[in-house]
């Protein structure tokens, strides 16, 4: 007896000093080492503390800069969302270390560099460890997440739901939904008795309920009102992610039944439940499942006899993906576009002259009109790299790799901070700071001194699926909308303050007025 004890004793020990010593190696021994073998490359940045990392100057920077209000003519906005960086950029040169909690981050503004990692195919950098809460968000089985083989087959699934053909039908789409919203306005309009009437919107909130309700139509055949509870149970999520960023994650606490993990998986369930209503319905409906994204996953499930494609879990995952990507970063950019025409009145009259030339008064665009709205193309160009809905991209070393002159440890995250490369002076001229959509006049590809200085969809393999979705959806609402209204001017109250919510959003809103135009 007394030998088992002691045996048991041994063991217990032994499992105890095993535990302090990989703790011991994550949080101080690996920092150190790596630490060093960045600076004998010329790498440094602020000093690394046990645990935290540099979590808690972040949260401080950020909770400074969410205080500060910009001038709406300013589109320096690199300093209030990304504060920390610009500090870190001052003092340790523009490639610098920092920590994320334990994770180590070299943080690069070099758009060759960003070019190189984003468009590796042999799974060098992965998609970096995200919150707990981001990944339930989109699922960890959907797109956003998955590697290798899975994402290669999930994606030669999905690709085919964006195809020139699907685009077309998808565009009527969204001129019904449109046309439900400005009839909406012009009803408001007519209640005003005044012969000029003018209305007020939160143009955010008009905007997340229009590209919500052009996502559920266009890809769940459903409506915004059948995927409200979606949609409702994704803010809160996003909200439990927000307010989690900048603590610091120990591994498996997301397993334990705390008050905000609770709350995580219940809006989770709901999430699920919603879209599993979703899918019952459109089997019930139709046999053949329809060729819409939801159409094109469950034909990947139900396979007739041969081995499924995707299963049921990865269906849902997809669903979440696709209506959250799907109208979260489209609603931001219509908005952030509303807001710079509205500043710049003469690019909204040279936007509807164009307009009225190609489309005139009445008639929705469609696929031949939009490669001749060369103006809003530029416009949209523009808005993407001051106002992008995504601030910056990760990946994570899979192995110990060369990048350019550097050599990445294995397990190091690299971000590319979008907002700093937009607004480099270096890559995109003195007047980096200001709305100038003539920079786009000769393409994309010409706008700025490097070819891949705008990386607002990202290259490469893992670009945004959605972006051909989103030019045509953004020109489809704009020239509706200018053919129809004017944004007068921003209201009063509009504070300009973009944050990082997952997105790049107004903090408080977007208040504008706007007029019904003539006949
Ligand atoms: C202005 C609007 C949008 C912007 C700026 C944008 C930007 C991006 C970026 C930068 C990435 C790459 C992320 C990374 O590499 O870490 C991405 C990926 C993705 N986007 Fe978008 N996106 C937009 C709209 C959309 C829409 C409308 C959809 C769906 C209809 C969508 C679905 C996706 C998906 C599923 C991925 C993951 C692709 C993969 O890993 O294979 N996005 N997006």
């Amino acid at each position: 007896m007394g030998l088992v004890i002691f045996l048991a004793l041994i063991v217990l020990i032994l499992i105890i000093g095993l535990r302090i010593f990989k703790a011991f190696m994550i949080l101080v021994w690996h920092p150190f080492v790596l630490t060093r073998r960045l600076k004998n490359q010329g790498i440094s940045g602020p000093n690394y503390r046990i645990f935290y990392g540099n979590l808690s100057e972040i949260k401080k920077m950020k909770r400074e800069s969410h205080l500060s209000i910009l001038d709406p003519s300013s589109n320096d906005i690199f300093p209030r969302i990304l504060p920390h960086y610009q500090k870190w950029m001052s003092q340790y040169g523009e490639t610098f270390l920092y920590w994320n909690g334990t994770e180590p981050r070299i943080c690069i503004s070099d758009p060759e560099l960003a070019k190189t990692m984003l468009s590796n195919k042999l799974g060098f950098f992965v998609k970096s460890k995200a919150r707990p809460e981001a990944v339930k968000l989109v699922g960890s089985k959907g797109l956003v997440f998955i590697e290798g083989a899975d994402w290669v087959r999930h994606r030669r699934i999905l690709n085919p739901a964006f195809s020139i053909d699907r685009l077309k039908i998808m565009t009527t789409v969204m001129v019904d939904c449109t046309l439900k919203m400005l009839e909406e306005w012009r009803k408001e309009s007519t209640k005003e008795e005044t012969e000029h009437p003018k209305i007020k919107k939160e143009m955010n909130e008009e905007f997340q309920r229009l590209t919500a309700d052009i996502i559920a139509t266009s890809a769940f055949g459903s409506s915004y009102v059948e995927g409200i509870e979606v949609f409702r149970s994704q803010m809160e999520l996003k909200r439990c992610y927000t307010t989690s960023l900048n603590q610091v994650s120990i591994p498996g606490t997301q397993y334990l039944p705390t008050p905000s993990n609770i709350r995580v998986w219940k809006l989770e369930r709901k999430m699920d439940n919603s879209i599993k209503r979703i899918i019952s319905s459109r089997l019930q409906s139709k046999s053949d499942y329809g060729d819409d994204l939801l159409g094109i996953l469950l034909k990947a499930y139900n396979t007739e006899g041969k081995e499924r494609k995707m299963s049921i879990e990865e269906i849902i995952h997809e669903c979440r993906t696709f209506f959250f990507g799907g109208h979260e970063t489209t609603s931001n950019l219509l908005a952030w576009t509303t807001m710079l025409l509205s500043l710049h009145q003469d690019w909204q009259e040279k936007l509807r002259e164009e307009i009225f030339k190609e489309c005139g008064k009445e008639k929705t665009p469609d696929s031949e009109t939009f490669s001749k709205l060369k103006l809003m193309n530029m416009v949209i160009m523009e808005s993407l790299r001051l106002y992008g809905p995504v601030s910056a991209l990760a990946r994570e070393a899979s192995v110990n790799i060369k990048l350019g002159d550097l050599e990445i440890p294995k397990g190091t995250t690299v971000v590319i901070p979008l907002l700093k490369m937009h607004s480099d002076k270096t890559l995109w001229g003195s007047d980096a700071d200001k709305f100038n959509p003539m920079r786009f006049a000769n393409g994309v590809s010409r706008a700025a001194n490097h070819p891949n200085a705008l990386l607002a969809f990202s290259v490469g393999p893992r670009a945004c699926i959605g972006q051909n979705f989103v030019m045509i959806e953004a020109k489809t609402v704009l020239t509706m909308i200018l053919q129809r209204f004017r944004f007068i001017s921003l209201c009063d109250e509009y504070k300009h303050t973009p944050v990082d919510n997952v997105t790049i959003q107004p903090q408080y809103g977007l208040p504008v007025m706007l007029q019904p135009l003539e006949d």
